[in-house]
């Protein structure tokens, strides 16, 4: 495993860990601090009262991040500095293990790398949010410029083909989409909650309900208008956003506009032209062939 340049569709180059199977963020540790971790994730020994949740990245971990805590919590107070402390690729085993229950773990690996064997061991109570492709490529392109750590300046253009060809960190949304479809047809062997972005934006206190449901949680009506309305985007933005990104603060690596940009659903208009969208669906489409399980909105 080493630092690698990865070079996008232009010839602009963004700072990534290879961790042998696929690139993972250069997160602020060593690369045998990196190795150790990779190799110990299938291991990774769950607390009972873990909750983990499963994201690509830029599909909603902060937004779940920050309602999951106040659900554990029952209590509609902001989290403090501590989202990326159980960010599983992001922290040592031991660091990790110092933070007190109950734990949201969070993880943007696909499907085939998770510790598997402890999440059902323990039947983790697992929450997998997704959110429709085009607005996470935008966001993620927005995250890549605009975190100093990954040393991108590349443009829209020729960031797309390189995501839409997953040559970059995590690999490609399809195969993240399709890992996840072929084990859920099989069946996982922990309890599992599909959720989306969309619904979250339009329908928040039905999907708080349904994931009350999921963790077997009862909060009272107040608590969970309170929720709803303390992790709104205009909200959040506002107050929480020193908590959310701490670790980027503190390393002044970050702009605001990499975690809290826009919160929106279809916010991509704005991005693709014609002819990108027209390549997307087409690549999409075509890779996705054979798979149906998981339906995006694309607009509200
Ligand atoms: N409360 C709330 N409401 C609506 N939208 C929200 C909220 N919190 C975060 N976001 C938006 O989620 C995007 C970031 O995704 P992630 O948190 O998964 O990013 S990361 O992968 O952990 O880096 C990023 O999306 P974009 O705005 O489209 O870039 C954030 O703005």
């Amino acid at each position: 495993m080493s630092r690698i340049k990865i070079p996008d569709a232009g010839g602009a180059t963004m700072i990534g860990a290879d961790v042998g199977e696929f690139i993972q963020p250069c997160f602020p540790m060593s690369e045998t601090e990196l190795k150790d971790l990779f190799k110990n994730m299938p291991n990774y020994k769950f607390r009972d009262d873990d909750v983990m949740l499963l994201t690509f990245p830029k599909t909603g971990t902060n937004w779940l991040y920050e309602i999951l805590h106040m659900i554990l919590n029952r209590s509609s107070e902001y989290t403090e500095d501590t989202k990326m402390d159980t960010m599983m690729e992001s922290r040592l085993v031991a660091d990790i293990d110092t933070v007190k229950s109950p734990r949201i773990m969070n993880i943007h690996y696909p499907y085939e790398y998770l510790p598997i064997k402890g999440l059902q061991e323990k039947q983790i109570k697992t929450i997998l949010c997704l959110r429709n492709p085009k607005d996470s490529a935008v966001s993620y392109y927005n995250h890549m410029i605009s975190i100093k750590l990954y040393e991108y300046d590349g443009k829209w253009c020729n960031w797309l083909p390189t995501c839409m060809d997953g040559k970059l960190e995590y690999g490609k949304y399809t195969d993240y989409l399709k890992g996840f479809e072929t084990a859920i047809k099989q069946g996982v062997g922990f309890p599992l909650h599909v959720m989306y972005f969309e619904d979250l934006k339009s329908n928040g206190l039905e999907e708080l309900d349904k994931l009350l449901k999921f963790l077997k949680i009862d909060l009272d009506t107040e608590l969970r208008k309170d929720i709803i309305h303390k992790c709104r985007f205009d909200q959040m933005v506002n107050k929480n956003w020193d908590a959310t990104n701490f670790m980027f603060h503190e390393a002044k690596e970050f702009t605001t506009k990499g975690f809290m940009r826009k919160g929106s659903v279809g916010n991509w208009k704005t991005w693709f032209t014609v002819a990108q969208n027209e390549a997307f669906d087409k690549q999409w489409n075509s890779e996705m062939e054979g798979y149906s399980m998981f339906k995006f909105k694309y607009a509200l």
